[in-house]
This record gives C-alpha cells, structure tokens and sequence, in this order.
C-alpha cells in the first residue's frame, strides 16, 4: 500500500508508516522503513523506533545491537524513550541471554521514571531467573504483582520451579503468601509450581502453604491438594495422604488418577487390605485404572493377610497393568536403553501435570566392603545370590569412580545451585522432655526424607554446647598450627589399629583407597576416641599433646557430646527405619546393634594454599559407617548427584551455622537395604587464604584390640514385608574387621599410614 501510494503521488502519513513498521513480521523490513523515513522529511517518532526494536526483539534472530543503537539514535534525536521502547529492548537483551545487560536496562528505565511495562518485567524476571539471581527475580515478581503487570504464566511458573531445584522453598512460599497478603490470587499454575518447590523439602511443608493459600475455585484446589497428597504419599506419610484424600472427596472435588493412585497407596499401607479393595473399587466406579505400584501395595497386603484369592486376581491384573506400561513407555520411546528399577511409578510421573519437582539423584555409596566380599566368600542362599550376582558384576567402587570422573569433567559446583540438604531441628529428641508427640513425627519424616533422597542433613537444636565447640576448634587450630615436629610426637604406633593420634600431611590418599590414580589428600589429621579407656584396653587410648596441657579437656568434652548427639541420631535413624520399612523396631534398636562399638573423632586440617587444578583437598568417597557427624566452619564440602538427565556432577553442600552436617554412611545404608543412601562425597579443590577445619565423628569405627570372633548376634538387612533383603547379616564387629583389613592392605601400596571414614 506504502508502494502504491507512492505511485499515485500520495504522501503517506507517519501514522501510517508506523503502522506499516508495526506490521513487519520481520526486523529487516521494518528497519528498511525506518531507513527510508530517516531519508525522508519526515522524521520519525519513538513509536517507529519502537516498532522497530519490537520486531527485532520477537524473533530470535534480532540482533540485541540493533535494539541497543537504536535506543542511542533515539536519543540523540532528542526523542524520549518510553515504556515500550526499553520493554522491547529488554526482551531483546533476554533473548540473547545477556542478563546482566538486560537487568541494567531494567534499572534505566526506573531512574527514567517509567514504570516498567508487563514485558520489561517479565523480561527482567526472566533474566534474574536464569541468571540464579534468586532475589532480584521474587523482588521484580512481587513489584510486578503489585502493580497488576501481567507476567505471563510461563515466567512465573520458570521462577517457582527454579526456586524448588535450587531448594528455595522459602522463597517460593513466601511468595505465595506474599501475593496472598496484598490481595492478588496466586494462578493455580504459581501454586501448583509452589507446592512442588516445597514438597521437594517435605511434604509438612507443601501441606502447610496449602493451607495457607486462599480458596480459589474447587478446580484449582483438587489440583493443589493433589500434589500435596502424592508428596505425602511419596515420603511415606499415609495419614496426612489419607486425611486429604477425605477432604478432596467431602468438598466433591474432581479427583485425578494420581490422586487415587497415592491416596490407594497410603491406604493399604495404613489401614491394610480391606480397606484398599474398598477404594479399588472407588476407583473402578471412576474409571480411574490403578497404576502398577498399588497393585503391587495391594498384592503385598493380600500375601501379608495370606489372602491367596484376591492375590491371584490382584497379580492377573498387575501383569496386565505391567505389560500395558511398558508398552506405552515403549511407544513413547522411553525404553530406549535405559533400565528402570520401577517403570510403573515413572510413567505417571512422567505424565503428571503438576511438574513435580524432584532433588538430584545421588551417586550411591560403593558397597565394595561388605557386598564384594559377599558375594564372593560368602555362602550365600541362592536366591540372594541372584540378585548380588547382577549387581556384582561390576565392582561397585569402580561404578563410584566412573561416576566420579564423569562428575569432575562437569561443570565446578559453583555453576549449579547448592544441594538441597535440608535444616533439620532435632531439638524435641534431644531435650524430649520439651517435646510433643507431633514434633518427633514431624522430625522422623524429616530425616527419613532426607536419608532417602541426598542421605544428608544439616541438624540443629543438637544441645551440643557453643562454648565445647569453641573450645574444640581453638584447641585444635593451636595444635595444627605448632611445628611438625611436636606434632609427630602423637601419632599412634603402625599396630594399633584405632589409630588414634596424629598423621601426617599427605600421609592419606583416597584416590589410592578406591584404586584411582589422583593426588593425595591435602589435609592432616588428629583422631581420638574414647576418654575412659585410657589403659590401652579394649579400645586403645587416645594419644595427647605433651606441649598443650589444656587440649586434652577440650577434646574429651566434645567426644563425649559427640557419643550423646549419636544416640539421639541412632534413635530417629531407628524411627525413621520402622517408619520406612513398618516394622515395630524398638527405639533403642540400632543403639543394641551397634554395641560395644565407639565411634572415632577424626580433627581435619586443611592448610591454606593454592592448589592445582588436579588437586582435590579430600577424594571422592563414602563413609563407611553407620553414619558420620560433622562440624565444620569453611565451604567446600561437595556431593556427587546426578541430575534429571542422569549426568552426575558436584554440588555444594550448604553450610548453616550452628549446624552438625549429618550423612547417611554405608553400613546404615546396608541395614536399610538401600533405602537410605550412602552418597557419594568429597571436599573441593579450594583455593583459600584461610584453613579449613572440620571434625568428622565415625559413628562405629573403634574395634577393641582384644577382639575375638564369637558366635555374636548380626544384623540383616530391616525389609518391608515381603521384600528381599539384599545383604546377608553379618555382625558388626565382622564388618568393621573387613574394612580394617582393606585399608592396611590399601595402606601396604600407598603407604596409607591412617584411617578415616573413607
Ligand atoms: O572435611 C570435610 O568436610 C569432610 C570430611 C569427610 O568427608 C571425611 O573425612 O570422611
Ligand atoms: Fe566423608
């Protein structure tokens, strides 16, 4: 038309070149334009600038330049940007992931008195989001809402679930509850992305932003329970799931399959068979099928109840249900190659609308000591042997560390967000006469939430005294700090297999403990065990420094807090254990297991330096005992995860003061037959001024010297009714014997002179 009014000898107007620009789908035909009525007489306004920039911004290929230089042609024809003009330019800036850029801009705009437009915003958002600028992101978010600008649902669904992985579930919640207080109504899309960031740290905690979130419509409100029921069911709470599923059906909501599926779950696994054919057939009226993991949950009950009738029925239609999902996960293409322990529950997850958020997968412990010899030695019944003969054909250690490898050629963890370790207040257990009955049940789901994703946890409200801890870490850094030859007057001799004492920069080499090559581990170290058995026998006695007569108190208070804090912790690990696999374990269960064991407190020093980059300060490993309690003071602690794709890489374990770092090790792992996890760990190649420090406690590490094999009680694997145990009993005396045995023959080829909890 532009064309033809030429002909013709019509003048076209601005407005219609304008709006001639704005119609240009591509950014090279609206510059052309712009060009051509810079030739002109006319000049042009900030619209035609906008709609330029506009164009260039909408598809990918517009070059962000351009957007910048026409902002600075703009100016310098002492036109006035608007709201529009920096919205287009932001969004252009965002596309070509320039976020720092994008974010300047932002602030431009709000020192030029415009407000920022819906596009800037979201544009602005986006950029914090993707670039982890977690504050900046809720801030603009919550501005945004204020001021009724429209963000768009993607943005704002990116944003929750991004704060969910990186475990800023506070940040999420708090975000809701802010939108809430001003007013506005969440979109069910920001709640759904909400709960699913709080549900990956708990499932009290999803429950408790639903019940904070306004009523908003029964079709929302199903949906939000939903996920709050399946978080429940997941992390093995059945009366919450249950007490939801009761009230999704009171208030006549639509009820979703997954819904029914957790909600038939939670209800065999709680009230038992008669109860869930009662909700099968609820579920059949609905036409809502089953998934493969409630038959399997019925099918267990109706063995347990010796129910043969509706067993066979129940495994007609499981095999059904199987062959029917493996089907579909075929057509989709998910069996390409990749071997899933449990494809029934993938493929609901797969499907779920609510965009659950899952942690990271960690890399799992090597059992090498225990299962290896197992299944070599061991006289094994043929039907265990089964399935350790699949596992062991591969040396597990040497899974750890391809693993490994694949993770230290990743990216460095201060690319990715921190682990989600979660902050766990144990204060009811370790004052109980404070405690209500609903505070222990809150802390075992927490812990056993945590054994069963990472294995780690940051506890607080331990009762560990500040001023022990103190003293500890003063006494400590004066000992390292003395000069090499005072403190080689406490290493223990070669013998004695406590090794209690001094050792020695470098003397230790994890790498060479997992047959790797690699450097050897920068630290030195001072263990010590028990104070009150300081005449050698049964458990070898702790050497002290000569020169520092006020040591020996402060380590002795502080071993002793250790063994009351490991008592507290082997109390909720039991609670948490019966929970997981229901059965009635008596509290004091693994306290009796453990027995006449001693944990071992080994003083790391890390000095300051500068290492090269093949350098780790401590080697990939996992802890060998039960368990393992760590104070420390400095970053740099890291966890070996694999991500949704199944790439394994290093994330930082987040450091809370105050907090004891607790991890599931290898022997509680065994006990629970792999339903805790044992992860894999190490302390980063750090480049520091300072030293770090940090004290591991050994849960289960001290065999007395006098140790003679007696028909003694073992300890098998605890197993849910009806499942396999994976591991033969084996005491635990023989258990840490083995793992003596492997470190001095480790020690023979790499001079290992030391034992840690590697
Ligand atoms: O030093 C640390 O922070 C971790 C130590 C550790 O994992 C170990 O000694 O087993
Ligand atoms: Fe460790």
């Amino acid at each position: 038309m532009l064309r033809e009014a030429s002909v013709i000898g019509v003048r076209p107007s601005l407005i219609a070149i304008n709006a001639a620009i704005t119609a240009c789908l591509d950014w090279r035909a609206a510059l052309l334009l712009l060009r051509r009525l810079q030739q002109d007489t006319t000049c042009p306004d900030v619209i035609s600038f906008n709609a330029v920039m506009a164009a260039s911004s909408s598809k990918k290929d517009g070059p962000a330049g351009l957007a910048e230089s026409l902002l600075k042609e703009l100016v310098s024809a002492a036109l006035q940007p608007s709201q529009v003009t920096f919205g287009a330019l932001i969004s252009a800036l965002g596309t070509e992931r320039r976020w720092e850029s994008a974010l300047g801009r932002l602030d431009e705009a709000a020192c030029r008195n415009l407000g920022p437009s819906s596009i800037a915003c979201g544009a602005g958002i986006s950029a914090c989001d993707n670039g982890l600028l977690w504050e900046r992101a809720v801030a603009l978010l919550l501005h945004a809402q204020q001021r009724r600008l429209e963000v768009g649902v993607v943005t704002l669904g990116s944003v929750m679930s991004n704060l969910g992985k990186a475990a800023k579930w506070e940040a999420a919640f708090g975000l809701v509850q802010e939108m809430c207080r001003s007013g506005l109504r969440p979109s069910i899309q920001a709640c759904s992305a909400a709960l699913s960031a709080c549900e990956s740290q708990g499932w009290w905690r999803a429950l408790a932003l639903l019940r904070s979130m306004p009523i908003s419509g029964p079709e929302p409100q199903s949906i939000s329970y939903s996920v709050v029921l399946c978080a429940c069911e997941k992390q093995l709470c059945w009366q919450p799931a249950l007490e939801l599923f009761a009230e999704m059906r009171v208030a006549a909501f639509k009820i979703d399959s997954l819904a029914y599926n957790a909600a038939l779950g939670a209800c065999v696994q709680s009230e038992g068979l008669t109860a869930g054919l009662e909700l099968l057939e609820l579920m059949s009226s609905q036409a809502v099928d089953p998934d493969a993991l409630a038959y399997e949950r019925l099918l267990r009950a109706s063995c347990d109840a010796g129910d043969p009738a509706h067993a066979a029925g129940l495994l007609a239609a499981l095999r059904r249900s199987i062959s029917e999902l493996l089907l579909r996960s075929y057509l989709s293409g998910a069996c390409s190659g990749r071997r899933t322990r449990s494809p029934a529950r993938n493929l609901p997850s797969a499907e779920c609308e609510h965009g659950t958020v899952r942690s990271a997968d960690p890399i799992r412990a090597s059992r090498t000591p225990l299962t290896h010899h197992m299944s070599r030695q061991n006289s094994m019944s043929s039907e265990h042997r089964a399935e350790e003969v699949d596992d062991g054909k591969q040396d597990l250690r040497q899974k750890v560390n391809v693993a490994v490898a694949e993770a230290d050629a990743g990216p460095p963890s201060s690319s990715s967000p921190p682990a989600a370790v979660p902050e766990i207040d144990i204060s009811c257990f370790a004052f109980p006469e404070k405690a209500s009955e609903t505070d222990r049940e809150e802390v075992i789901c927490q812990v056993l939430a945590a054994c069963t994703d990472l294995g780690f946890m940051n506890v607080v409200g331990h009762g560990v005294p500040q001023s022990i801890i103190g003293g500890l870490l003063a006494a400590l850094s004066e000992f390292f700090r003395s000069p090499v030859e005072q403190k080689e007057t406490c290493m223990s001799s070669a013998q004695d297999l406590t090794s209690r004492g001094y050792t020695p920069y470098k003397a230790e080499s994890t790498n060479a403990l997992f047959n790797r090559p690699g450097p050897r581990d920068l630290r030195e170290a001072f263990s010590f065990g028990p104070a009150d058995h300081q005449n050698g026998r049964p458990f070898g006695s702790n050497t002290y420094p000569d020169f520092m007569p006020h040591f020996r108190p402060c380590i002795d208070a502080y071993y002793a807090e250790m063994e009351r804090l490991e008592k507290v912790m082997l109390e909720i690990f039991t609670l948490a254990l019966a929970r997981a696999s229901r059965q009635p374990l008596d509290p004091g269960y693994l306290q009796q297991q453990i027995q006449p064991n001693r944990g071992l407190a080994k003083a790391v020093w890390y000095p300051a330096c500068e290492p090269s980059a093949v350098d780790v300060h401590l080697g990939a490993h996992s802890d060998w005992g039960p368990f393992t309690i760590l104070l420390t003071t400095t970053p740099g602690l890291e966890v070996c995860v694999k991500s949704e794709e199944g790439v394994p890489h290093w994330r930082s374990v987040p450091l809370v003061p105050g907090a004891f770092t607790i991890n599931v090790a290898d022997q509680l792992a065994c006990w629970c037959n792999d339903r805790f996890v044992s992860c894999v760990h190490r302390v980063a190649n750090i480049v520091s001024n300072e030293p770090r420090i940090s004290v591991p406690y050994f849960s289960m590490q001290i065999l007395p010297l006098d140790f003679v094999e007696t028909a003694e009680r073992k300890v098998g694997c605890i197993c849910a009714l009806g499942e396999r145990p994976k591991y033969e009993p084996i005491s635990v005396r023989n258990y840490l014997k083995r793992n003596f045995e492997m470190l001095k023959s480790a020690g023979k080829s790499v001079e290992v002179q030391k034992i840690g909890g590697a």
